[in-house]
């Protein structure tokens, strides 16, 4: 099932946040909706592909990397992984890469940008908090609409 965001503000626009942030689609799958999950990060992807890891039932993975583009966190492998697990998009505030085989994947995906650097490997960050971006509070548990016009979220 395919919602249009703009449809859904003009009957919801009340009951919805919307993101400003100018984000990319990297995905091949570029309409997409699910309930959030969150990961907040800084140029490190472990926490980022444990999450992927766990069946996606149909989720969205917002991850606030806090805009950093100097590294990449996913690249081809871990949206297979995320793909293959049934998660529905995954939506960051930082880099991707290997941008031109995330076009085959069936995923939302939605970044800032890429970069071929790759991100650290420590395992720091936190999981399922909050996190803002583009004017909107990504709450765990609210439901995210995102397709060609945007992202629009409903509220905690
Ligand atoms: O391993 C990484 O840091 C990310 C990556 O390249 C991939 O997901 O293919």
């Amino acid at each position: 099932m395919t919602i249009i965001t703009a449809d859904l503000y003009d009957e919801h626009g009340d009951d919805l946040q919307s993101c400003e942030l100018q984000l990319r689609q990297f995905g091949r799958r570029t309409a997409f909706h699910g309930d959030v999950t969150t990961v907040r990060c800084h140029e490190d992807n472990v926490l980022l592909k444990s999450v992927l890891t766990e069946p996606g039932e149909g989720r969205v993975l917002v991850v606030d990397g806090g805009g950093s583009l100097r590294a990449a966190l996913m690249g081809d492998l871990i949206a297979t992984l995320a793909a293959d697990n049934h998660w529905a998009g995954v939506v960051i505030n930082g880099a991707v890469r290997d941008t031109v085989a995330l076009r085959t994947i069936d995923l939302g995906i939605k970044a800032l940008g890429s970069n071929p650097r790759k991100s650290r490997k420590e395992g720091l960050g936190d999981r399922d908090v909050p996190v803002s971006f583009g004017g909107v509070t990504f709450h765990p548990g609210t439901r995210l609409f995102s397709d060609d016009d945007g992202i629009l979220v409903t509220r905690a």
